[in-house]
């Protein structure tokens, strides 16, 4: 029996926000000893937070951050900076301290005397610090004084006196030219093979992402994907995560994959392939989850949307969807997202309506789809709860009632819904029943298609 490792670090279910604005809900991560993680993600996705919480800077409002089984908050934070060490983007500070010296606090969390002196391996780990981060030249210069790229570096060495089993990089080649980009992710790669440090990067490059990181980690308030770069630099995900097109492959020679800008023939963010066989699914707050993984497992594409970023569906639509309608954070779905589904409502077959809270901020989402049903388009009303019902009245009567316990609009959802059972949207009581109904829709289409006029 092949004995596994049990994991250095363990993010479980955590939530977190600042001031009252939720950023992430219930982020669960696990890194085994000696990985190498590259974090992915757009600005503003909670990269830097997420780095954070691992390192015990922050902590979460729920949930837990274990190092080796055991909360950080078990560990204390000495104990926890003798085990993990985090390069920030950028570091402030506000004294003339020199590099030796900036080094050397890097070496705090060891040091036991009353008057915090260095002994001589303090010394020798430091001058090893020094000399693997490249900075030996600048040892005596003013911190403060140096190019963004040289202070990065110093960084990296403090980081490396801290001797950390897991060591946490947020950004380290954001300042640096090609050569000390490629040399600082050596130097990383050599601690993690050599010494087995456990490393885990944000990193914006993608292309260095593949080459350096076996296991990369999307991130989009929350884990979008969590593979290899084969999986995860997939153009597909990328559009949808990034809003970009880009292509990706192997260039001649090369042993990994990289991420390029699309060739100039291709408008940089194309309307997406209009699709007559692609269903569009309405959710939010986890009342589409079982849905779009049941849409999946069956191989039927759709449109999901519009949904806001960090809203957990959102973050499984783009894993699964075909393509994601975004709207930002928080925000009322605009006018400019709501056309994006009206465009998609034109082209879609069928819409199904996943029993999400209405309020004031997605209202124009059942509107419009009452207005998609008084136009002809199949609606499919899933029910929060499957039942067994006698018949049709008598589920339009129970979803009307339940309707109603999540509907926060004065009454101005209920006047859509009216609209949609006027117009012939069916409630439907099981993911059973929708994928049925949808499998008879394409069917009838394809019949319709191949049938000579
Ligand atoms: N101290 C703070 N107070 C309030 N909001 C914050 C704070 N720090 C970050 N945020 C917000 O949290 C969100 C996530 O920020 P974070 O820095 O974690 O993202 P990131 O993925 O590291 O971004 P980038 O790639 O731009 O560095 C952003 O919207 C940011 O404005």
């Amino acid at each position: 029996m092949v004995a596994t490792m049990p994991p250095i670090l363990q993010v479980r279910d955590v939530t977190f926000g600042y001031d009252s604005q939720p950023l992430f809900y219930t982020v669960s991560v696990q890194v085994q000893p000696g990985e190498m993680v590259g974090l992915l993600g757009p600005n503003g996705s909670g990269k830097t937070t997420l780095l954070r919480l691992i390192s015990g800077f922050l902590q979460p409002q729920q949930g837990h951050v274990l190092l080796e089984g055991r909360d950080l908050k078990q560990w204390g934070r000495k104990k926890v900076a003798q085990h993990i060490a985090l390069v920030p983007q950028e570091l402030h500070v506000p004294f003339a301290f020199t590099v030796e010296h900036m080094v050397s606090l890097g070496r705090t969390p060891f040091v036991t005397s009353f008057f915090g002196s260095h002994t001589r391996q303090d010394q020798i780990i430091m001058q090893d610090a020094i000399e693997a981060a490249g900075v030996a030249p600048l040892a005596e210069r003013v911190f403060n004084e140096l190019s963004g790229g040289e202070r990065q570096r110093v960084t990296i060495a403090m980081a490396l006196a801290q001797q950390p089993r897991v060591l946490l990089l947020d950004e380290p080649t954001s300042h640096l030219d090609i050569k000390y980009q490629i040399e600082t992710l050596e130097l990383v790669q050599k601690l993690n093979r050599e010494r087995g440090v456990t490393v885990i990067a944000a990193i914006h490059d993608l292309n260095l992402a593949a080459r350096y990181f076996p296991r990369l980690l999307l991130f989009q308030r929350g884990v979008v994907a969590d593979a290899g770069p084969a999986e995860v630099l997939e153009t597909g995900l990328l559009r949808r995560v990034y809003g970009i097109n880009v292509q990706v492959g192997i260039l001649r020679g090369a042993a990994h994959l990289s991420v390029l800008p699309p060739a100039s023939d291709v408008p940089l963010e194309p309307a997406e392939r209009a699709d007559i066989s692609r269903v569009h699914v309405m959710a939010g707050g986890g009342s589409g989850e079982v849905l779009m993984r049941a849409l999946a497992d069956a191989r039927i594409p759709f449109v999901a949307g519009a949904l806001n970023i960090g809203d957990s569906d959102h973050t499984l639509a783009l894993r699964l969807a075909d393509e994601v309608i975004t709207e930002q954070p928080y925000a009322p779905i605009s006018s400019a997202a709501l056309a994006q589904v009206r465009s998609s409502l034109s082209y879609a077959p069928l819409l199904i309506f996943c029993p999400t809270p209405i309020g004031p901020g997605n209202l124009v989402l059942l509107q419009e789809a009452a207005q998609a049903a008084h136009r002809g388009l199949p609606v499919l009303l899933l029910a929060a709860s499957p039942e067994q019902m006698a018949d049709e009245d008598a589920c339009e009567r129970e979803y009307r009632r339940e309707f109603a316990a999540r509907d926060y609009t004065d009454g101005e959802g209920g006047k859509a819904l009216e609209v949609l059972l006027q117009s012939d949207a069916v409630v439907v009581q099981s993911i059973g029943e929708v994928l049925e109904m949808i499998k008879k829709r394409q069917s009838l289409l394809t019949e319709a298609q191949i049938s000579p006029e």
